[in-house]
């Protein structure tokens, strides 16, 4: 049966995949840790050791308000990292902009799994993945212009899907929402409704198996 390597920012995330889990043998957990080049970097030595069939960075995220709500899930079609480049008058300048490669990963051979994502509380698209988590609504503004299509934001989605190219293993990213991007207010994440979402989207990931 095909493995899968699931990684996550932090433990409690983890904890929430585990319980999705359950006793499913073909599953493996790890951490990633916190921010892109902790993931990007804990990802690869996973890989480096283990060739799952599909590398999963899960975990929670901030919507960017009207895309998605608190407590939905968001599977990635593209990770895409957001903040890396440079500044011009002219705008922001990406990785791909500057002719240093690409700035974002999405993996075909994920279809068959987000093809078992049909619940009407899972949205499908563009995941940003920031070094910076968006505090104020001018940042929010900027990014919402910038990438028009994006659903959500998290920190480790486009690190983990460079280690899983490199590695030529496929790569999804999940995420359940705890908060929606803007004005920074922590003490306003929904932690337990995300982290069950979570658990419930990895019952899901399961059947796709
Ligand atoms: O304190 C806790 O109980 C707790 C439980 C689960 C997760 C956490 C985290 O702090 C996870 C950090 C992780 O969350 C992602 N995230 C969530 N919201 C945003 C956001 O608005 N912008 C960017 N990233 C976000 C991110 O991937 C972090 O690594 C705490």
């Amino acid at each position: 049966m095909a493995s899968i390597l699931i990684m996550t920012a932090v433990e409690k995330e983890r904890e929430a995949v585990l319980k999705g889990l359950g006793d499913f043998p073909p599953a493996k957990t790890a951490l990633c840790g916190f921010g892109p080049v902790e993931s990007a970097v804990r990802a690869s030595a996973m890989l480096a050791s283990c060739k799952p069939d599909l590398l999963v960075n899960a975990g929670i995220a901030g919507a960017i308000p009207g895309r998605a709500a608190v407590g939905e899930t968001v599977i990635g079609e593209e990770s895409i990292l957001a903040d890396l480049g440079a500044e011009s008058p002219e705008g922001f300048l990406s990785v791909k902009d500057l002719g240093f490669g690409t700035d974002r990963w999405f993996s075909p051979e994920a279809g068959k799994v987000i093809s078992h994502y049909t619940r009407g509380n899972v949205h499908k698209g563009q995941i940003l993945t920031l070094s910076t988590v968006t505090g104020t609504e001018l940042t929010l503004e900027e990014l919402k212009k910038r990438y028009p299509h994006a659903l959500a934001e998290a920190m480790e989605g486009a690190g983990a899907a460079a280690a899983a190219a490199f590695h030529g293993v496929p790569f999804l990213e999940m995420r359940t929402i705890s908060n929606l991007a803007g004005p920074r207010d922590r003490g306003g994440w929904e932690l337990d409704k995300a982290l069950e979402a979570l658990t419930d989207s990895i019952r899901t990931l399961k059947e796709a198996f």
